[in-house]
């Protein structure tokens, strides 16, 4: 008869909950909300593109360059302290970030560590939450629940303007507008991990559910496919 090498059991997979969808959409507010519910860490992948895109402007060059960009991919590590600074959430952050992630190279370099996340999540948490454009279907195409957060891009934008005017910084209607849907093109039409709901991703348009409302029908969805509870 054939003996157990050992009696214990192996450690559990970890749990893997992919929320994507376009900008402002309210996929981190979603995210860090469900991350907490669980216990599971939670990564904001968009972070990875705009700090890529941030280290490109700073060393003076182009986010379109390619060349230029995957140098600056295959630099960024975990520890980096570019991924905790504020000059990231700026809109000319978003934008390199958004001209950055078409390039190939950039994508592939930002994979390991995405995918490291979610199989080992920090702190030994039991389940890893990542929000951002292909997490569904690309990064974790296996993951245990899919959700795809949209809304209308004029809602998206009047919600990233009320953001910003009650953090202080001056904007002006039209421009944010007109900034969320170039940025909605390159990231939908890119030909490398285009913006699109994965086809087991569940749908969940926003343009008229308030945040406790999204909240509530993601826990609904995440406990039909794991089974599991909020803990908090
Ligand atoms: N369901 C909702 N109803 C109204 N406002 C919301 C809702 N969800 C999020 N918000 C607000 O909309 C803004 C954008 O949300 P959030 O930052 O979560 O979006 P995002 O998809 O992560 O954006 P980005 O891709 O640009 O990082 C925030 O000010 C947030 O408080
Ligand atoms: N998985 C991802 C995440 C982000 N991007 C690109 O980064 C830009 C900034 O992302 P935010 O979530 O912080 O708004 C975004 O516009 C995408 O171009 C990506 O390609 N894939």
């Amino acid at each position: 008869m054939t003996q157990p090498l050992s009696n214990q059991s192996a450690p559990a997979k970890a749990v893997v909950v992919a929320i994507d969808g376009p900008a402002a959409s309210g996929k981190g507010t979603l995210s860090q909300r469900i991350a907490g519910a669980f216990g599971f860490a939670h990564l904001d992948t968009g972070v990875l593109y705009r700090a890529v895109g941030v280290s490109v402007l700073r060393a003076g060059g182009d986010p379109a360059d390619n060349a230029a960009a995957a140098r600056a991919a295959y630099e960024l590590h975990p520890e980096h302290p570019i991924l905790q600074e504020v000059a990231l959430r700026t809109d000319e952050a978003a934008q390199a970030a958004s001209k950055v992630a078409a390039v190939p190279e950039v994508r592939a370099a930002l994979l390991d560590f995405q995918r490291r996340f979610a199989a080992h999540p920090p702190g030994g948490a039991p389940g890893a939450v990542l929000d951002g454009r292909d997490i569904g279907t690309v990064v974790c195409p296996d993951a245990q629940a899919k959700l795809f957060v949209t809304a209308s891009v004029e809602v998206r934008a009047e919600r990233r303007l009320r953001e910003l005017q009650r953090r202080g910084i001056p904007a002006i209607s039209s421009d944010v507008l007109e900034d969320m849907k170039s940025r909605d093109a390159r990231d939908s039409q890119r030909a490398v991990a285009p913006l699109r709901p994965a086809a087991d991703a569940f749908v969940l348009d926003t343009s008229a559910l308030d945040a406790d409302q999204v909240f509530s029908m993601a826990v609904a969805h995440i406990g039909s496919k794991t089974g599991l509870k909020p803990t908090a």
